[in-house]
């Protein structure tokens, strides 16, 4: 088969979809295991693979039927997780879990342990004690490349897409290295991508920015960059998605709109997202959890946690 027919096939028949890469050590943004790509997959993981690219429904149902018998409750959980560097014990004893189909928001003061958590459920950063499941199924020995193979996608605090590339190659790139591993010599066949150009182009006006497609990401406001940090993610068809404070450094205006665009995203996908702004977590979250110095102190819906002590007490000192 040839690369087009594959792109082709990865697209529409998405049955081998893996992340794409971090390439040649400049793009950084995106999914779990970005980079990392390795073409032999065991039987399990090619079914998770082929649940990864149908609908965010299906390939939780998929994902519960290849774990343990039964659904799982959580589409993501760290059961009694603790990270330790050296003596500094940044999490202790954390159990958390993500229903799927919700849009859950972590909360806490600076330190308290927000990005490391990220880091163990992606496998960023191996866990010091206890377990992360993926659809009720541990992954706590697998590589980051495997879990995003297994439909996580991550976009980080960063922003790192290809500033020199127009959206639409950046988008399309994530999807082709999604389906190619990011095997190198791609550039030289891009005219005859026309098909995933087309994908790639469908995805940004799904997502509002087609007036972008021909633009350069230099070429936009940094909160524009945001939007297509978090398009190129979405590229690599990931179930759940989780963004590490996907409105840092913008300005109000911009902070509303790329709160719009996850409030409009997010019935198609369970995301997990770290962020400050109180507004915006309040206002699209279906779940709040609140860290504080490595542990969890509440969670609940944005009514029940803005009338909880311990939270106005981490907060506030209240
Ligand atoms: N690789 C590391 N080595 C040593 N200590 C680390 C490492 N990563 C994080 N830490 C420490 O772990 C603690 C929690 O950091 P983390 O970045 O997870 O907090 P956070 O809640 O995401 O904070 P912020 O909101 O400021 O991003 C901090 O004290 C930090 O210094």
């Amino acid at each position: 088969m040839g690369p087009l027919a594959a792109a082709f096939r990865c697209l529409h028949h998405p049955g081998r979809a893996v992340p794409q890469g971090r390439g040649h050590g400049i793009v950084r943004t995106r999914a779990a295991a970005a980079g990392r790509v390795h073409a032999k997959t065991h039987a399990g993981e090619r079914r998770m693979n082929a649940a990864t690219l149908t609908s965010p429904a299906a390939r939780i149902q998929a994902g519960r039927a290849d774990g343990a018998a039964g659904a799982a409750a959580y589409a993501y959980e760290a059961r009694g997780v603790a990270k330790k560097f050296g003596a500094n014990v940044v999490i202790e004893d954390l159990s958390i879990g993500f229903e799927p189909g919700m849009l859950h928001s972590i909360l806490g003061p600076n330190g308290a342990g927000k990005t490391t958590l990220f880091n163990l459920l992606t496998r960023d950063l191996p866990v010091s004690a206890g377990e992360i499941l993926l659809n009720g199924v541990p992954v706590t020995h697998l590589k980051p490349h495997q879990i995003a193979r297994r439909g996580v996608g991550r976009s980080y605090q960063i922003s790192s897409v290809y500033l020199e590339l127009t959206f639409l190659e950046n988008v399309w790139l994530a999807a082709y290295r999604a389906c190619h591993g990011g095997r190198m010599g791609w550039w030289r066949r891009v005219a005859s991508y026309g098909e995933l150009r087309r994908e790639a182009g469908e995805l940004l006006r799904k997502l509002g920015l087609g007036q972008y497609e021909n633009t350069p990401a230099s070429a936009v406001s940094y909160g524009d960059q945001r939007l297509l940090e978090i398009a190129v993610t979405l590229a690599t068809r990931p179930a759940i998605l989780l963004l590490d404070e996907p409105t840092a450094g913008l300005s109000q205006r911009e902070t509303e709109r790329v709160k719009d665009f996850i409030a409009a995203i997010k019935p198609d996908y369970t995301i997990i997202m770290i962020e400050h702004k109180m507004n915006v977590v309040m206002e699209i979250s279906d779940r709040i959890h609140v860290m504080n110095r490595g542990a969890l102190i509440a969670a609940g819906t944005a009514e029940e946690i803005s009338r909880n002590q311990a939270v106005h007490a981490a907060y506030f000192g209240l």
